[in-house]
């Protein structure tokens, strides 16, 4: 559960950073003179900046979170990609190549077309205007085979991405998810694969096409005229700053900015589930306040990107349009010296316009690019967190659960849990009481191997839980808990998904086993009527009898069962009292009791109090023994 008291008072203010307001002193007066605003407009920005770098240094502590990746990673991951479909990508390049090589034939034809129209002599201008005709369909139809061909490469690549974000996302250790911050998580499987998706998609093959198109033009350029091409090579080169500068900026720029976003999350999802402390407590001010910061900071991130691409987009344009001048000036006095040809001129200011839009195109994908590297360094970041597990070769030799010395905690030393020993016998029914807080749950995930135990064993005939396959694991124990989870698809794949190659037969053994195959068959499509979020609405009972008969299918032999009907009202409960008892006849069983009497009919009780087994035997015994179970029983029943 969210500790909201232990986040809500905090904010910006309290993570070292400055307070998301800008200082009255850097808002010039409204007769400040130009200068002075000036002036103040790069203070801001210089701010900005600090505030981004300050919000990135801790979006990359990791105690604070999700790691994020470094850019080496980054890169790995994109070559990993392009090298893993050599041929396509070669497809790509040869294809987009000749299509761009196409296209740059047709300024030179043109050149010749007015040195003919000029000079005469040379292809008749009949003759040179079939040829400029078909260069011009070979290019369209060249073009179209090789944006066919990027697009297939994108969707490719996309896919493979993807993969990889969900098997990365699936591994997780569940400690991590819960301790972690969802908003965080939540935000970077959302956001950030959209982001990442489309650079990968659209950026890469795009970027890829650009940089090609640009580099034929200027071999063309210079084809055609050294002389001619000095002008806009000159600029594209002073420019280039702008752009180095750009892209030692950007990648800590648009971090911040997913950093910002994940943050603003984080506060929206800790205050939506703890709504109801937000209420009792009467938080709902800090909370606004809070989620403000959040919203501020990240408007701040998002100008100071805005004002990076402003910048460089202004370097560029002056790069852009300055050649085309130029370049006429350079043409007029290197014909008047006889240096060149008309053709060549036009040549040459063809290329320079036709080099503005590759080139525009690309400084556009390789901003897209940084926005989908920043994305992948979050992505990749979750990638780096340890499995918690890593399955062995062994299974386990007989049903036995044991628990030996356990220890565990979920905060650095501090244990909540110090040696717990408990040996439960093949088909006891053993309940684990203790007042709230005594670490019953925490026992109860480690006897289940949710989580591995810090020191000590939780170990299934002779094997750690831990170290068995999931599928082998949940076939052996599984936790019950009151949270159902109704997976969208049929009734059948809600049920089957404990155990692949269930047949028919075998869905309804186990939904008669739970005493639900009657209301089953009455749905619109029976065992294959759509349920979960949006499709057909089960009741809490029904919800919950689906996930008892997606436990029989799995057929564990020791169950843990916490909290399994608490939450649940009373007519509820009742509807699954029958089902419950179905499932437990003939298995080992683990109650974390919350009600007493579960206690009283168990073989024996273990009594939990401060992480530790204080009491051990049956109700009788314990009775007699007059210690802690006798004072909870008597403070229970009276
Ligand atoms: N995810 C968590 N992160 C940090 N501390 C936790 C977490 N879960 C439990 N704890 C702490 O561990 C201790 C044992 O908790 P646990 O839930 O195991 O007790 P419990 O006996 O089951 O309590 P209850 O009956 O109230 O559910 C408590 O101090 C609790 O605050």
């Amino acid at each position: 559960m969210t500790d909201l008291l232990a986040t809500s008072p905090e904010t910006w203010r309290d993570r070292s950073l400055d307070p998301p307001v800008i200082p009255p002193e850097l808002v010039p007066p409204a007769d400040a003179t130009p200068l002075e605003r000036n002036r103040a407009l790069w203070a801001r920005h210089d701010l900005r900046r600090r505030r981004a770098e300050a919000v990135y240094d801790a979006s990359r502590n990791p105690d604070r979170g999700w790691p994020v990746s470094g850019n080496r990673a980054v890169l790995t991951f994109f070559r990993d990609l392009l090298t893993s479909r050599r041929g396509m990508f070669a497809a790509l390049v040869v294809l987009n190549a000749l299509a761009a090589a196409a296209g740059l034939v047709v300024p030179r034809l043109l050149g010749e077309l007015v040195n003919t129209t000029v000079d005469g002599g040379g292809r008749s201008l009949d003759e040179l205007a079939l040829v400029i005709i078909g260069v011009v369909l070979l290019q369209a139809a060249l073009t179209f085979v090789a944006q066919r061909t990027s697009t297939l490469f994108g969707q490719d690549l996309l896919s493979t991405a993807r993969e990889f974000i969900v098997r990365t996302i699936l591994r997780l250790p569940l400690g991590a998810v819960e301790t972690a911050s969802t908003g965080d998580l939540v935000t970077r499987v959302t956001r950030d694969v959209g982001t990442m998706s489309r650079s990968v998609q659209y950026g890469l093959p795009m970027a890829i096409i650009s940089l090609l198109t640009v580099l034929l033009s200027v071999g063309a350029m210079l084809l055609n005229s050294v002389v001619l091409a000095v002008p806009a090579l000159l600029t594209f080169a002073t420019s280039s700053w702008a752009v180095r500068s750009y892209l030692r900026r950007a990648p800590k720029g648009y971090i911040t900015e997913g950093a910002t976003y994940s943050r603003i999350n984080t506060t929206l999802t800790e205050t939506v589930e703890g709504a109801r402390t937000v209420e009792a407590l009467g938080l709902s001010g800090a909370r606004v306040r809070a989620g403000d910061d959040d919203i501020v900071v990240s408007a701040q991130a998002e100008r100071y990107g805005m004002t990076l691409r402003n910048i460089l987009f202004m370097a560029l344009n002056f790069a852009f349009q300055t050649p085309r001048v130029i370049t006429l000036l350079v043409g007029a006095y290197a014909y008047s010296r006889g240096w060149v040809d008309l053709g060549q001129i036009t040549a040459a200011v063809l290329y320079v316009e036709a080099l503005s839009d590759p080139l525009d195109r690309l400084i556009g994908e390789v901003d897209r690019l940084q926005v989908g590297a920043a994305s992948t360094s979050r992505l990749l970041g979750i990638a780096e967190v340890r499995p918690d597990r890593e399955a062995g070769e062994r299974l386990p030799d007989g049903v036995e659960l044991r628990g030996e010395d356990l220890r565990f905690a979920y905060r650095e030393g501090h244990d909540v849990l110090h040696g717990v020993d408990l040996r439960i016998g093949v088909g006891e029914r053993l309940a684990i009481v203790g007042p709230s807080g005594s670490g019953k749950s925490t026992l109860g995930r480690l006897l289940s191997g949710i989580n591995r135990p810090r020191t000590g064993s939780a170990s299934v005939g002779g094997v750690e839980l831990v170290d068995l396959p999931l599928e082998v694991l949940r076939t052996e124990v599984a936790l019950v808990t009151q949270e159902h989870h109704v997976f969208i698809g049929s009734v059948r794949d809600n049920i089957v998904l404990a155990r692949e190659g269930s047949t028919d037969d075998d869905v309804r053994e186990a939904l008669s086993a739970v005493g639900s195959l009657l209301w089953v068959e009455r749905l619109p499509q029976g065992l294959d009527t759509m349920i979960g979020s949006g499709r057909f609405a089960l009741t809490p009972a029904q919800a919950q009898q689906v996930a008892l008969a997606r436990l029989i299918i799995a057929d564990p032999h020791t169950l843990v069962l916490d909290e399994a009907t608490s939450l649940i009202d009373p007519r509820t409960a009742r509807t699954l009292e029958g089902s419950m008892n179905n499932l437990l006849e003939g298995r080992t069983v683990v109650a974390i009791a919350h009600r007493l009497h579960t206690a009283h009919d168990a073989d024996r009780i273990a009594v939990v109090i401060d992480g530790r087994i204080v009491e051990l035997g049956s109700h009788h015994e314990l009775i007699d023994l007059d210690g802690e179970y006798a004072g909870l029983w008597r403070a229970w029943t009276s």
